[in-house]
């Protein structure tokens, strides 16, 4: 994704933000490009004030000087921001390439609106070809990890279920302490069960599957940035 579409979405969401708004602030190279537009405004006088999704765009906001709070501080924000690694004509997502869908899934579900970012080559009319991360504690990892490729055979899912490392050679750890399993099972035809059967697990902690949580996304393309928007219960009736 080049960094002038990663901008052109950013800026589109940008739109949707006013004075006074509580936000939650996605984790990401897309979201950067969300905290560095903010920050321009915060020092043009919007106020506004931000829950990060994570200890990278913490620190990242800190540095520009957006406003930052907690969920605790404020539990209800009313506007989520965040980039994903797929999302469908549905607003279905796999989120969870940079490490922090466990955060970004609390604080999207604390908003009353989640919207996403993204350049069209996210897009894909079924989840699956991004590897699924999954959260998981360290503690009974190995289970764990049977535990999903168990759910995996059930729904006649294949590929391997990995742990994520980082550069060190030792396992990724997350902001939360825990562990990632990426699973490579490829095209996922029911994301939403699926979801329903990894959460089941007692060992994860949260999967990168959000179902539900997305009202828009502007996705940006070479002829300019679209959105899309789930159909509201008015529209559906
Ligand atoms: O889910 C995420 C982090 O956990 C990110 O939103 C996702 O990985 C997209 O990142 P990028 O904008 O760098 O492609």
């Amino acid at each position: 994704m080049s960094d002038e579409l990663k901008r052109a979405s950013a800026m589109a969401a940008l739109e949707e933000v006013r004075s006074g708004m509580r936000l939650g602030i996605g984790t990401g190279s897309t979201a950067e490009f969300f905290v560095r537009a903010l920050a321009e405004k915060v020092a043009g006088g919007l106020d506004i004030i931000g829950v990060p999704t994570s200890e990278r765009t913490a620190a990242l906001a800190r540095e520009l000087g957006v406003p930052l709070t907690t969920l605790d501080e404020t539990p209800e924000l009313d506007l989520t921001v965040d980039g994903a690694d797929e999302l469908d004509a549905r607003l279905q997502l796999i989120k969870g390439g940079g490490a922090a869908l466990l955060r970004e899934k609390i604080v999207a579900a604390a908003s009353r609106r989640m919207v996403v970012i993204a350049d069209d080559s996210k897009l894909v009319e079924t989840l699956g070809r991004f590897p699924l991360p999954i959260e998981v504690m360290p503690f009974g990892l190995e289970a764990t990890r049977r535990a999903v490729v168990k759910v995996a055979d059930a729904l006649s899912l294949k590929g391997e279920v990995v742990l994520r490392m980082a550069a060190d050679g030792s396992p990724l750890v997350t902001d939360g302490g825990h562990y990632i399993l990426d699973a490579h099972w490829g095209r996922l035809p029911d994301a939403s069960g699926l979801a329903d059967r990894l959460a089941a697990i007692p060992g994860v902690v949260e999967h990168g599957l959000f179902i539900g949580l997305a009202k828009a996304a502007y996705v940006a393309g070479p002829s300019g940035v679209r959105q899309i928007a789930v159909a509201t219960a008015d529209e559906t009736n």
